[in-house]
């Protein structure tokens, strides 16, 4: 998205209506805020990270956790009762000098008493927020993320609050994580540079000015954060005091440089920093960049290649390709998109069904010879009673010109029942096997769709409905993201053990992956969705032999991931629930190559050497009653569900119970789900200001046990 030209542009435009977007300072003053639920612990806090001196005025009854914390440890005061109007008069430390109050916070449920606090303070001129009140409210409060200096904040002018934040996620998530620590090292720098020079003469102002935005603009945000070290800013310091200008960036980690780096600029940087780079370093460097540079040539030449095939696959040219006829499939033919398309079926009496590509709408009848393709519907399976030949139509001019069209026979088709699956595998005699194309998505549909159908013996009708309609929403779960990458290893976790239960995502890597290593404690059935020729199965393990067996699998892994393959190492169950997941991660990342776990969980749970037992607990009885807390056991993983609402006196009870403050644990937002899911780790002493900052909601689940950091 293009970036707003600058304010000072006199071109643009002005829309009005907008807030007034200010980085407030609140250090000393005095906040008063009435209320003491959620709403008031969330604007407590942010007060109280601002330095402000904060009073909250709420009975004792039901007061959030978060804000009785606050009161207990001293950080706020409070006044144990409604709000009286002389609240508005209160003076910090209760003396003249004082401040009066500086602004009021008024996040109360009483509609009517609200309206009235908030006119009394606008009386007396006193800025006013009411959490639900909009407008009477002199500021509004922003969805805000904060890590050392850097803090970021976004508005919606009370547009959608709860998007507000989803956009701030966002943000946060796609930010260079090095980006807070590159700010506190400018910040360092340029308060460094004021101090050298303070004077206030314009040529003074303009040199320092110039010089920090230079430093901004040239050096990356990797680079900067860099140099958040007392030494090296010391040295850049050196380099304004001397007259000279901003040095040209260090090379930070050679292995994840980006190309972005002034090259040109650090081969002429010798002279600038020999003694914290030693000339051989340097000469390392250099070679490290000239390495990079060739293997980005190496990677530009194979994407051109894979490009050039792909292409011509999609281009209906599939002269390199050879089909497959399985035994499954009567005719494989190919449709070009905008030529009608004759085509026979019924040729053996057995042929009774016809399925095209993956998207079509049906608006054909079993009788009328025509089918509108459309490539954003699902796929069709159509049953046809009739005989003969027929014509497709392609009505979508943005399809993908070619189709792959199985006509098939009803009596051996397997869609609706348990079977291995047909399967239409494209090989390329010269480049190899194909990247994930359109066409082959549609005949992965053919792969997956009878793995997961139901079973005829104990759900009748299900036949039909597979044959009828695209499983809801089935399409947007074949898409590319579940393809396994090459280079990369999935721990995928086989479940129960029944095909059926395999996850969507377990099933399109295991179809995807060019490699599955799996054991003998899979059952068969699992096992027999595997592709044979992809398939390795590693020894038993039995007692005695299983570390061997581990060291066996990971040793195959490692090798295929050298090749450059794509690997699902298949285990039982789930691989962070006694599946040396955790292991295996730590493994593979000391080999260079990342592990994907595909678990229920993103904790290993149970990771060997730290925790040897799990345990699952409510965060809520019956009633809201605790759970009885067991008690600490160094080697265990506890997990609450639903416990974020009284996270506080859970944390107090588990230390009634021996669990000490340092105890790793985590609070993960929505453990459920992996869209959306967050997660912050902490202590047992620090979990609760974490999550209140980090603004982690309902519902969550609290992890507490050294596992939690296993992989950290
Ligand atoms: C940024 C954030 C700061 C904070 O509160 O900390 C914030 N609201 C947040 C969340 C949130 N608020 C509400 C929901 C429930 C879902 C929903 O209703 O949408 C959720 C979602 C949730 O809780 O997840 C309900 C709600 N909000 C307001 C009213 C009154 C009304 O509109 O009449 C009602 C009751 C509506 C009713 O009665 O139906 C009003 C305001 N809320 C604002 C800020 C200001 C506008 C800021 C902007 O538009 O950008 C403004 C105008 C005044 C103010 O509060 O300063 C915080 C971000 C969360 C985060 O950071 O994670
Ligand atoms: N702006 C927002 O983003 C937002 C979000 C959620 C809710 N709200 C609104 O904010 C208000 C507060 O929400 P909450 O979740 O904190 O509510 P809550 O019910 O948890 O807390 C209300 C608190 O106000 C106290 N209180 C009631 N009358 C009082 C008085 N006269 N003087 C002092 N204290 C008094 C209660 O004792 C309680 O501590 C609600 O009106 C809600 O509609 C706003």
């Amino acid at each position: 998205m293009k970036i707003n030209q600058p304010a000072h542009s006199v071109s643009r435009p002005i829309l009005g209506n907008g807030s007034f977007l200010l980085a407030y300072q609140l250090k000393g003053k005095h906040v008063l805020v009435i209320g003491g639920g959620r709403e008031a612990a969330i604007r407590t806090f942010f007060a109280l990270d601002a330095s402000a001196n904060v009073t909250v005025v709420a009975p004792p009854e039901n007061r959030h956790p978060a804000v009785e914390q606050r009161i207990n440890s001293g950080l706020v005061r409070v006044l144990d009762r409604k709000f009286q109007e002389e609240d508005l008069e209160l003076r910090w430390n209760d003396s003249t000098e004082g401040h009066a109050v500086d602004m009021v916070l008024c996040t109360i449920d009483d509609h009517q008493e609200s309206r009235k606090i908030a006119l009394l303070a606008r009386a007396k001129r006193i800025p006013v927020n009411c959490a639900d009140i909009p407008e009477l409210c002199d500021f509004y409060f922003m969805a805000q993320y904060r890590n050392e200096e850097l803090q970021i904040a976004v508005s919606t002018n009370g547009g959608g609050p709860r998007l507000g934040a989803r956009i701030r996620n966002a943000i946060v998530e796609n930010m260079n994580p090095a980006t807070p620590k590159a700010v506190s090292a400018v910040a360092k720098i340029r308060s460094g540079i004021r101090e050298i020079s303070s004077g206030k003469s314009s040529e003074e102002i303009k040199k320092r000015m110039g010089w920090v935005s230079r430093f901004c603009d040239t050096w990356s945000i990797e680079q900067l954060a860099s140099a958040n070290d007392s030494d090296k800013i010391e040295k850049i310091l050196r380099e304004f005091e001397s007259g000279r200008d901003v040095p040209s960036p260090p090379v930070v980690n050679t292995k994840v440089a980006r190309l972005n780096t002034n090259l040109p600029v650090f081969l002429t940087s010798y002279w600038w920093c020999p003694s914290s780079m030693g000339y051989f370093a340097w000469i390392q460097t250099v070679f490290s960049y000239s390495y990079m540079i060739v293997m980005q040539l190496i990677y530009l030449f194979y994407i051109h290649f894979k490009l050039l095939f792909v292409i011509k696959g999609n281009l209906g040219e599939r002269k390199n390709v050879k089909i497959k006829e399985q035994e499954d499939k009567r005719t494989v033919d190919t449709f070009e998109s905008g030529t009608p398309k004759k085509v026979k079926v019924g040729e053996s009496s057995k042929t009774s069904s016809i399925e095209v590509g993956r998207n079509i709408s049906s608006t054909g009848t079993e009788t009328l010879p025509e089918i509108n393709v459309d490539r954003s519907t699902s796929p069709i399976k159509k049953e046809l009673n009739t005989q003969g030949t027929f014509t497709l139509v392609s009505t979508n001019e943005q399809a993908s010109n070619s189709e792959t069209i199985n006509t098939l026979d009803k009596q051996t088709s397997p869609v609706g029942r348990h079977s291995k699956g047909i399967s239409t595998e494209m090989v390329d005699k010269d480049v190899g096997t194909l990247p994930p194309t359109p066409i082959e998505k549609s005949t992965l549909t053919d792969q997956i769709a009878p793995c997961i159908s139901i079973d005829q013996s104990t759900s009748p009708g299900a036949e039909q409905l597979m044959d009828e309609a695209p499983i809801p929403g089935f399409d947007n779960f074949l898409s590319t993201r579940y393809f396994a990458q090459p280079g990369m290893i999935y721990l995928v976790g086989a479940g129960p053990g029944r095909p059926e239960l395999l996850t969507i995502e377990a099933l399109m890597l295991i179809k995807t992956a060019d490699y599955v290593v799996s054991d003998r404690l899979i059952p068969q059935e699992v096992l027999d969705v595997i592709d044979a020729e992809k398939l390795e199965l590693s020894s038993f393990k039995v007692g005695g032999a299983s570390d061997k067996a581990q060291d066996e699998s990971n040793q195959k892994c490692l090798d295929a991931l050298k090749e450059g393959k794509s690997v699902v190492r298949l285990k039982t169950g789930d691989p962070f629930v006694y599946g040396r997941g955790g292991e295996e991660i730590l493994y593979f990342r000391e080999h260079g190559f990342v592990a994907k776990p595909i678990s229920a969980s993103n904790i290993p749970v149970t990771h060997r050497g730290v925790a040897d037992q799990v345990l699952i607990l409510t965060g809520r009885g019956q009633k809201g009653a605790f759970p009885s807390i067991p008690e600490f056991v160094e080697t265990r993983t506890t997990i609450f569900l639903m416990a974020l609402a009284r996270i506080q006196p859970l944390i107090e009870l588990l230390y009634v119970q021996g669990y000490p403050e340092h105890l790793p644990c985590a609070i993960i937002e929505k453990g459920a789900w992996v869209v959306g899911q967050k997660v912050c780790k902490g202590t047992l002493s620090t979990i609760n200001e974490l999550q209140i900052a980090q603004g982690i909601d309902n519902p969550a689940m609290f992890v507490v046990g050294n596992a939690v950091v296993a992989l950290d």
